[in-house]
């Protein structure tokens, strides 16, 4: 008989909560700027993992290092001492020529700026379709799956117009829709919602949300607003280039 199901079961021990599935870990990671004579550290000794179907927020005053750990994590910078693991291998460390991990980051890592970047002289469907291409879908394929991707984003009627011809917060679902092409299993955003309205603010974080749940998408999201707080998994709170709280999101209004 199962030790769970007999009398003693109240005293059993308690299943243990699966171990979280860890995508993308920065692990002891400094980084050093030089800045003319002087050299910043931007990031000291940050260990933080982003797990997959989890909503991280990161949150900290000006200057504390977000941005710097985005970087890191999404292999657009190597550390300056520590290791950066996927799926519990090295991948990055201070000699990785990150180069060499171009292919493995468009095809693994979506990333979303404050700013959407889009490339003026493309359409935004066409925005979208390149980013396929480069990672040889084929022209048909990439142009049927942008406008997918544009019309699920409310841009169907959109997908011919240029940048210079999208309000902000249709520029930025556009650069959503461009990071999320590749089916990213990580994917990072620095304060996507600062240009945008409340609410397509949360349009947008519940778009992430949906990510996480339906496909275990690990994502990591700078922001200082205070609005999203009760969309997050959990809240890491970061000062001085260092992590200095980490807690359980899920309430309104506070970060
Ligand atoms: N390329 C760089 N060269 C020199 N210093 C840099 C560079 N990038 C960042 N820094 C410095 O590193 C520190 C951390 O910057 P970072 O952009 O990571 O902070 P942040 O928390 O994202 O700030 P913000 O909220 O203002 O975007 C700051 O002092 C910044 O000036």
């Amino acid at each position: 008989m199962s030790a769970l199901a007999g009398p003693d079961a109240a005293s059993a021990p308690r299943p243990v909560a699966p171990s979280p599935e860890v995508v993308m870990e920065v692990r002891g990671a400094s980084k050093i700027y030089l800045s003319g004579p002087n050299a910043v550290a931007a990031l000291s000794d940050m260990t933080l993992a982003l797990n997959a179907g989890e909503l991280t927020g990161i949150v900290g005053p000006s200057g504390s290092g977000k941005t710097t750990f985005l970087m890191i994590a999404g292999l657009l910078e190597p550390p300056s001492t520590g290791v950066v693991h996927f799926r519990g291998r090295p991948i990055a460390d201070p000699q990785t020529r990150l180069n060499s991990l171009r292919d493995f980051r468009r095809t693994h890592v979506g990333f979303i700026f404050q700013k959407a970047n889009l490339i003026p002289f493309l359409t935004a469907v066409e925005n979208v379709q390149i980013a396929l291409e480069i990672n040889d879908v084929r022209p048909k394929l990439a142009r049927e799956r942008a406008r997918e991707l544009l019309a699920q984003f409310g841009l169907g009627h959109r997908e011919d117009n240029y940048p210079t011809q999208l309000s902000g917060g249709e520029q930025q679902r556009v650069s959503i829709a461009r990071a999320l092409a590749n089916d990213p299993v990580l994917l990072l955003a620095d304060e996507p919602t600062a240009a945008l309205d409340g609410t397509r603010g949360r349009q947008v974080m519940e778009v992430f949300r949906a990510l996480a749940d339906e496909r275990r998408v690990a994502v990591g999201v700078v922001t200082h607003d205070p609005r999203w707080s009760d969309i997050f998994d959990r809240i890491v709170e970061m000062s001085d280039g260092r992590m200095v709280s980490e807690r359980a999101g899920g309430v309104a209004g506070h970060l």
